[in-house]
């Protein structure tokens, strides 16, 4: 569904992604792993086309999207909560919502009740200031945002930063759902290793700035753990 070709990415003259080949299926749920700054961030952004790409191509249902805007990306249907959610702080919980409506693929202008069904305190909150929300509300909300566009697949960088254990395991069971239930295919970048091995299926861990290992969730032993992961 997503597949990305030999992709190689610079800041100035560091070398940041090193000949990145990774395909994601329909209906994966798949937690990329790795230390800091090996390169996670810089590799869901470059799927959003946030960064350009030195060279290598993305194609995603069929599409080459290498050269496709953030926009025609997330219309194609590819999510994305970016770490540290940024939603609008001054903007009430719906404005938020709304917002997102603008870039949907067909002519839908109102949220989806899917979205306060997930999360409830969406709906509850939907006239308070963004701003106004816990990091964990917050959470819900940069995720509820990127449900609105009805995405194919969803990109989470470290969605339980900074947030407090109950909404950890609400996020886990939100993405566990909208992957069983709806097929929706999930990469998702998370430091803590519990969260990981209770959402996702499969793993991939990164150094450097390359892809060192990939396999079924269960197959994550102490010996990967301990070679790239242990800080
Ligand atoms: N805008 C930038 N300009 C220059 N270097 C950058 C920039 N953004 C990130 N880097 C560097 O690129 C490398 C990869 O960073 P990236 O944020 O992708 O890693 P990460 O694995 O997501 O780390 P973290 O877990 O800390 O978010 C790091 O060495 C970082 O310092």
């Amino acid at each position: 569904m997503l597949t990305l070709n030999a992709i190689n990415q610079y800041y100035g003259g560091s070398h940041i992604l090193n000949n990145i080949n990774l395909s994601i299926d329909a209906g994966a749920l798949v937690c990329l792993l790795g230390r800091n700054g090996v390169g996670k961030t810089t590799l869901m952004r470059s799927i959003m086309g946030m960064v350009a790409l030195k060279s290598g191509d993305i194609n995603f249902a069929g599409q080459d999207l290498s050269k496709a805007s953030t926009e025609q990306r997330a219309r194609a249907g590819i999510g994305f909560v970016p770490q540290g959610r940024e939603i609008f702080p001054l903007l009430t919980v719906e404005e938020n919502l709304k917002l997102a409506l603008a870039g949907r693929r067909d002519k839908v202008r109102k949220i989806p009740a899917q979205i306060y069904d997930l999360f409830p305190v969406l709906q509850e909150m939907r006239y308070r200031r963004g701003g106004d929300l816990s990091g964990g509300q917050q959470q819900q909300l940069a995720i509820g945002r990127a449900l609105v566009l009805d995405p194919k697949i969803l990109l989470l960088d470290e969605p339980t930063e900074g947030i407090q254990p109950n909404i950890v395991v609400e996020i886990g069971e939100v993405l566990r759902r909208l992957n069983q239930e709806l097929g929706l295919a999930v990469l998702l970048v998370e430091q803590k290793l519990p969260f990981a091995r209770q959402v996702a299926d499969h793993f991939v861990i990164m150094e450097r700035g390359e892809i060192q290992a990939t396999g079924a969730m269960g197959t994550l032993d102490d010996a990967l753990i301990g070679q790239y992961l242990t800080v």
